[in-house]
Parts: structure tokens; sequence; C-alpha cells
């Protein structure tokens, strides 16, 4: 049996000594959002009125969801998401916040858990570049190619670290290069919906989380995914964008070469993997499932063509995000005032406004892109100064 509805104006916070609850209503449900605790230790929980049963529902909650804040404001952006803004005393960009209630992740999720679901994404000012899957046959110097990326840029880009019910190798460490996993365990999360993608891949199951993605985008670096054929497939029709790119080798030969050369497999899987390449290779060519091939016949050649296409991507030096807003880097708290078209007006808490701090915010939406799982980019900031 279903509560009874609470009594509320949609959008208004209600304040509960230290709780803070607003109401969004999205078609036929509404979206309570209750904040609670000390901000050092705040929960964020979510319930569902659906109005036309009057029932509640807990949805499952995914994605990385906001923490350490003191109360939050909350207005619909469209029918797909709500845009919460939480106070919290750090600059702006780590207070806006949307919660999906309705976009194409969200379906596919409820439908993989059978459940209601909601999903965090933060937001990200101005433009920033989409995640980036790489695949190719195993032997072909995918990782080689991602270790130079990272050794040169560690601040720009972030691998995804995946889990895999395979066995570590020497030198492999649990959480840097794999999540290392029992079999039933990551088949229990992936039906809880908290995998992205995942395959089996050479006689194991492999997997990307939604969290091993959200890491990297929450640091603001650019996400590396190394993932087969099958996995890109998956993403390609899920609703992360990203930029596919299949590394092919000079030859079979020399594949088969730096396969035994690398002396990580027993001749067994050697001989798998050397199947299985066949079989990539002629997959990678469905049409519209990869953006770009590199030949990695030359390392240094194959790596500065690698560098060129990220460049390429967005057609800019591979710069961090464009914060471009002065406003970005200023720790006032904002509330939200009112949404117009496709601008949300956010107005400065009273503690603020005394100390002198008067400026709106307008907050244009109309470029968004991106969102969950990672982060819902393209957001632009400009003061409104109040005659
Ligand atoms: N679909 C999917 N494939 C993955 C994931 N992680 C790794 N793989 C792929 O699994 C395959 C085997 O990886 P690994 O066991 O590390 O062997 P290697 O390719 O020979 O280095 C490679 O094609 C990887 O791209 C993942 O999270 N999802
Ligand atoms: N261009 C290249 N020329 C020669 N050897 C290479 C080249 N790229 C990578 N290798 C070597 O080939 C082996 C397989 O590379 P690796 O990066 O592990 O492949 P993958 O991650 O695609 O399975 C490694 O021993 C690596 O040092």
């Amino acid at each position: 049996m279903g509560e009874e509805a609470p009594e509320f104006v949609n959008g208004e916070i209600n304040l509960e000594g230290k709780d803070f609850r607003t109401a969004t209503t999205v078609g036929h449900k509404t979206y309570l959002i209750s904040r609670s605790g000390d901000e050092s230790k705040s929960t964020i929980s979510i319930r569902i009125l659906d109005k036309s049963t009057q029932t509640w529902a807990v949805p499952t909650v995914l994605g990385t969801q906001p923490v350490h804040f003191e109360a939050h404001s909350a207005i619909l952006v469209n029918e797909n998401m709500i845009l919460v803004v939480v106070k919290k005393g750090a600059p702006l960009i780590e207070s806006i916040w949307f919660l999906e209630v309705n976009t194409s992740f969200v379906k596919q999720q409820s439908k993989i858990t059978g459940t209601e679901v909601v999903v965090w994404s933060k937001g990200v000012l101005g433009k920033s570049q989409k995640p980036v899957v790489i695949s190719g046959p195993s032997g072909v110097g995918k990782g080689t190619l991602i270790a130079k990326l990272m050794k040169d840029f560690p601040s720009r880009f972030g691998f995804s670290v995946s889990h895999t019910t395979r066995a570590p190798r020497e030198k492999e460490i649990d959480g840097t290069h794999y999540h290392f996993t029992e079999r039933s365990k990551m088949e229990k999360e992936i039906s809880e919906g908290k995998f992205l993608e995942f395959a089996h891949v050479h006689g194991n199951l492999y997997g990307t989380s939604i969290e091993a993605v959200e890491a990297v985008t929450d640091e603001g670096k650019r996400c590396i995914l190394d993932i087969d054929v099958q996995g890109a497939r998956s993403v390609r029709a899920s609703s992360l964008e990203a930029l596919f790119i299949f590394v092919c080798p000079p030859s079979f030969e020399e594949l088969e070469k730096r396969l035994r050369a690398r002396g990580t497999e027993a001749e067994e899987q050697i001989q798998k993997r050397l199947r299985n390449a066949r079989a990539e290779l002629d997959q990678s060519n469905t049409p519209g499932l990869f953006d770009h091939f590199l030949v990695n016949d030359d390392l240094e050649t194959c790596y500065g063509n690698f560098k060129k296409l990220l460049l390429l991507d967005d057609g800019s030096a591979d710069s961090d995000d464009s914060y471009s807003t002065a406003d970005s880097k200023s720790t006032p708290s904002y509330t939200v005032l009112s949404k117009q078209d496709s601008e949300i007006l956010l107005q400065p808490e009273t503690h603020d406004v005394e100390k002198g701090i008067t400026s709106l915010l307008a907050l244009d939406l109309s470029s968004l892109s991106g969102g969950a799982p990672g982060r819902t980019r393209g957001l632009k900031i400009q003061s409104v100064h109040k005659d």
C-alpha cells in the first residue's frame, strides 16, 4: 500500500530542521529529493510519487551523487531531467547537478533492473571532451598506446578501470589495470544495473561499470575505455557519446609475434586470441561503428596519429575543460529562482547578498550534451546584473 501524498507545491523547498526536501513534478510523477544529516555526512534520498495511483516508489539510484552539502534547490529542465543546485562552500560548478528521470540511459537501466531508475550526472561548464573508446585485437598495442598517453598527459586523461573475471597477470594491480572479480559477484552487479556494458571475451567476463567512467569524468578528465568490439557496439547503442577508435595490426603475422613476445598467455589462450582477432577485424568494418582506424606498425608513428585524432575531435588543443565564466571559481551559494525557455536563473543566498553579492546567474541550457553515465556538458553561465 502506498503512503498518503504530502502537501507540497512543485519546486518548493520545505525546511525541516536540518533536512531539506524538494518536490518536482515530471508528467504524472513527482520526484521528492530529500537531504538529511550534517554537511559532512549528508545523505540524499529520492522517492517517486505516482500521482495517478497515489503510490510511492523508491527508485534505483545510479551515478555518482552530490555529497557534503547543506541544502539544495531543484527545478524541472525538461521532461527528462531535473536541475539540482546544491549549497556548499565550493566553486559553483561543484554545485550543479542533474537528476535524470527519463533519458534513454534511464529507460535502458530501468529495463535491465526492472525497477524505477533515476541517475545523477554532474554539470560541466563549456565544452568538454567525449570519452574515447579504443578497441582492437589482443596484442595489437592498445594498452601500450594508452599507457603512453597517460604518461604524457596524466592530468588530461583517465583510464576506465574495467571489471574482469580473468586472473591477474604478473604485473597487474587490482584497481589499477582491472578490478579483478568473481563471476557471481559481477553478474549480480550487472543485474543491478551497475554496468554500462559487458561482454564475454576470450572465455572471461569483462565490463565497464558506470562508476568507472564517472570516477574519471568527475575528476574532469577525458575517459579512455579499452574494450572489445562487442563492448564498443554496446556503448555505441547506449547514451554515452564517445569517439570510437579501432587499432589494427600491420599484419596477422606481426600480431601473433607480439602476442607471443609479450609472454603473458599460455599457448591455448594465444590460439583463442588469434581466432578472435580475425572475427574482431571483420566486425570492425561494421558501418558506423568506429570513427577512426589506426594501424599500429611503427609505435611512435601510430602514437603520433593517435594524439592527432584526439586533438581533431574538437578542433582545439588538448586543453582542460573551458571554465569560461569568471563566476565558476567564486564560492557564493545559489538557489534556483526561475526558468524561462532554456535559461534558468539562480539567485545568491541571503547571506551572500548581505555580503554584497547581488548578481543573478543565468544558466543557459540550450547547448547541453552528454549526460549520465558521465557528465552533462555544455553549460553556460553568465552574470545578470540587476538594475
Ligand atoms: N567489453 C569489454 N571488453 C573489455 C573490457 N575490458 C577489457 N576488455 C577487452 O577484453 C579483451 C581482453 O583484454 P585483456 O584480458 O586485458 O587482454 P589483452 O587485450 O590481450 O591485453 C580486450 O579486447 C579488451 O579490450 C570491458 O570492460 N568491456
Ligand atoms: N608498434 C609496436 N611495435 C612492436 N611491438 C609493439 C608495438 N605496440 C605494442 N607492441 C608490443 O606488443 C605487445 C602487445 O601490446 P599490448 O599493448 O599489450 O596490446 P593489447 O593491449 O592490444 O593487447 C607488447 O609486448 C607491446 O610491447
